[in-house]
This record gives structure tokens, C-alpha cells and sequence, in this order.
């Protein structure tokens, strides 16, 4: 049986790439679409590549009857999510793509987002969407916090290293150049083609960008004891993608092989061939991940690249993998889609 699906903000790009990617899903039935501006408007209207596919139009959230509904998609702004989602029904099987739930501390959230959680007892309750490292508890999970995908990125390069022990946990340096479609559809005067086609700049350097509240918790956790990250990530002049460099003191055949090691078995993430780095071009449009790693002129240093597609693996991907998860089905459902090259 198929299981019914909401998609809360699908008028946006994480919203849109969800739709795609069900489209190709057995079990998945979309049947509520939601909008705020665009409510009222035909999906393949406000998305004319979605144009082919027979689904239902884009109302305000207020409209749904979510009694037939088995999972929802949560793919609204900050803030809004938290607001939303606190008002679902409490059966209601939730994948939040915001940044609403992703932290467990309130004073944590407080510090990277400014203001206080509205709803810190499901903060609590949410479970960290990194499926490589929280698959069991995403199975039995009813709300799934997607993680940044900056911070998806940072930690698929590091985690590993942590893990096996093999860097020193003072000297983690992660640089990062992501793609416009990250800051998603609203218009920003920064995002305007003439002032980012053609030029780079980098943004909330100085330990400013709030996925480092992410980098943080999970690196802390993983060491017992606090690891801070150096991390700067930059805007680049491409629609989707993201390539995350970290520079880690450590042996560069002992930073392969952890990674090697820690992914043999993951269907969505490939370890190249030790001195191999990857390619945003590579992966765009799917759900894989591609990480390399060189060694130094410097002895005992290494240099970890990490290229994956920001609104599929870095988001609504990653969030399809979980309700995979969620669903009962088998965790590549609908998500093995090829790369498009070039
Ligand atoms: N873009 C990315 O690469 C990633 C995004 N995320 C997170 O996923 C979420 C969605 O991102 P993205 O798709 O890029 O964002 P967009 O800005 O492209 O889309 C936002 C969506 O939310 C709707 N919306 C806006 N305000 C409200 C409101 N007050 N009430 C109800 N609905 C509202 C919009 O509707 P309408 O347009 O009709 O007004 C639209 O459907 C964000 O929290 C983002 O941080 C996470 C990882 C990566
Ligand atoms: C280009 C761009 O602005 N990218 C966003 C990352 C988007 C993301 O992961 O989103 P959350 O907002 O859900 O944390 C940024 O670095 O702030």
C-alpha cells in the first residue's frame, strides 16, 4: 500500500525537488501541496518542469486535511517551521527540512538563531536527519530534523576522522563553496545574476554561519570533549552544489582509509581512490556524495574534498532517505537516480 504524502512548502526549490524525486517513487502518493504567495496556483504553473506529472495544486497549509495523511514534508523557512509543526497532529510522521529542530540544546538554538525555540519539547524529541549515523534512530523516529547541507557536507568528511581517531581535533580547517540555489527561491539583491555570475565571496566567516552550532554538537558528542571547527564557507556562481574542503593534521593513508572504511557500505556515498577529489559536476541532480583525499607537501597533512548536490542530498534527498526509513521501505527508494552530466 502507498503511503500519503504532504509537502509544506512546495512551492519552493526544496519543495520542488521533493516532488521530483517522488515522482519516481512506487509507495509515494503526493496528495496536499502547500504554498504561501503562490497558494491558488497549479504546481507545474509556478514550476514549469514539474509540468508533466498530475498532482494536486498548491493551497495555504490552513486548507489541508491531514487525517489521510501518513508523512509530511516540512520545507518552510525557519521560524515558520517550528510554528507550523507545533500545530500538526501528534501522530503525524514529520521530515523538517529547516534548521528548527536540528540543534537538542534551547540555549544552543537561542545563541546560533537569535530567538527562543517555540516548541523545545519537540526540539527534544526530534532525531538528527545525518542518515549514515542515526539510521536506527530515524526508523522509529516521528519528527526527523534534516540537517544543513553545509553542515551534511562538513560532516561527511570529518565524522570519520573523529571516529577512528586519526586527525588532531585542534586543527580542523573546513572551507566551503556552495551553490545560489542554497539560499532558496525569495529574491536577495545578493543573488541578483549581475552581482554573483562571474565572481566568489565568502560569507559569515569568523565563526559566524550558524551550521557550525551543527559542527559543534556533533563533533563534540562524537569526542567527548569540545572540538571547534575553523569554517568559512563562500558563494559561488552555480545553481546546485556544493564542494566542502576540509585540512586536517593527520597521515593522509590513515585519513583514506577511515573514510574507506566508514563507507564501504553505504550505497550513497563513494570514497575515490586516495589522491582522487571530486566534482560538484559529478553528482549534481542525485543523491550521491563524492569524497576524495590527497596528502600534503607538508608531512602529516591532509586535504578532504566533499562534493554533493545542496537540494538533494543536502536536503530533500537526504529528507526522502528518512522517510524511506520512516516508511518501512528500503532506504534508496526513489533516489537512485543518475547524476546529469555534464
Ligand atoms: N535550499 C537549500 O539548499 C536548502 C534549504 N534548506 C532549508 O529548507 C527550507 C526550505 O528551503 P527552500 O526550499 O530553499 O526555500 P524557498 O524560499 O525556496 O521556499 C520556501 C517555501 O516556504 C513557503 N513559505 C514562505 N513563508 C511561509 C509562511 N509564512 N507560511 C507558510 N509557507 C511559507 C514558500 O511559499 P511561497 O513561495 O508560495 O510564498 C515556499 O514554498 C528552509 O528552512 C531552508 O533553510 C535546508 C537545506 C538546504
Ligand atoms: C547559498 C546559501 O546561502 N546557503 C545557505 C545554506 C542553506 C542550508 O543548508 O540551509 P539552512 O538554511 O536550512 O541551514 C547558507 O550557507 O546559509
Amino acid at each position: 500500500m502507498s503511503s500519503k504524502i504532504a509537502i509544506l512548502g512546495a512551492s519552493g526549490y526544496t519543495g520542488a525537488e521533493l516532488v521530483r524525486l517522488i515522482a519516481t517513487h512506487p509507495q509515494m502518493e503526493i496528495v496536499a501541496l502547500s504554498g504561501e504567495r503562490k497558494a491558488g496556483m497549479a504546481m507545474g504553473d509556478v514550476f514549469p518542469h514539474l509540468r508533466h506529472l498530475d498532482l494536486p495544486g498548491l493551497v495555504k497549509i490552513e486548507d489541508i486535511d491531514f487525517s489521510g495523511v501518513d508523512l509530511a514534508f516540512c520545507a518552510l523557512p525557519h521560524a515558520t517551521s517550528q510554528a507550523v509543526i507545533k500545530e500538526l497532529p501528534r501522530d503525524l510522521k514529520i521530515v523538517d527540512l529547516s534548521a528548527d529542530f536540528r540543534l537538542r540544546d534551547p540555549a544552543e538554538y537561542e545563541k546560533w538563531y537569535g530567538q527562543p525555540h517555540a516548541a523545545v519539547e519537540m526540539q527534544k524529541e526530534a532525531v538528527y536527519g545525518l542518515t549514515e549515523f542515526y539510521r536506527d534512530a530515524i526508523r522509529s523516529a516521528r519528527l526527523v530534523a534534516g540537517t544543513g547541507c553545509n553542515a551534511a557536507a562538513g560532516q561527511y568528511a570529518i565524522r570519520p576522522l573523529i571516529e577512528a581517531g586519526v586527525i588532531d581535533l585542534d586543527e580542523i580547517i573546513l572551507d566551503l563553496k556552495n551553490g545560489v540555489s542554497g539560499a532558496g527561491r525569495s529574491l536577495k539583491e545578493n543573488l541578483l545574476h549581475a552581482e554573483l555570475s562571474g565572481g566568489a565571496y565568502p560569507y559569515s566567516a569568523g565563526g559566524k554561519h550558524r551550521h557550525l552550532g551543527e559542527f559543534d554538537q556533533e563533533f563534540s558528542a562524537l569526542a567527548g570533549r569540545p572540538v571547534l571547527v575553523q569554517f568559512t564557507p563562500h558563494l559561488a556562481p552555480f545553481n546546485r552544489g556544493i564542494l566542502a574542503t576540509a585540512y586536517v593534521k593527520g597521515a593522509p593513508e590513515a585519513v583514506h582509509e577511515a573514510l574507506a572504511a566508514r563507507y564501504a557500505s553505504e550505497r550513497f556515498l563513494e570514497v575515490l581512490p586516495f589522491g582522487a577529489l571530486p566534482s560538484t559536476r559529478s553528482v549534481g541532480g542525485s543523491n550521491f556524495v563524492h569524497i576524495g583525499v590527497s596528502g600534503d607537501r607538508i608531512p602529516g597533512r591532509a586535504t578532504v574534498a566533499v562534493a554533493l548536490d545542496n537540494l538533494c542530498k543536502g536536503s530533500s534527498g537526504q529528507a526522502m532517505q528518512n522517510a524511506n526509513l520512516m516508511l518501512g521501505y528500503d532506504e534508496t527508494e526513489g533516489l537512485m537516480l543518475a547524476p546529469v552530466f555534464p
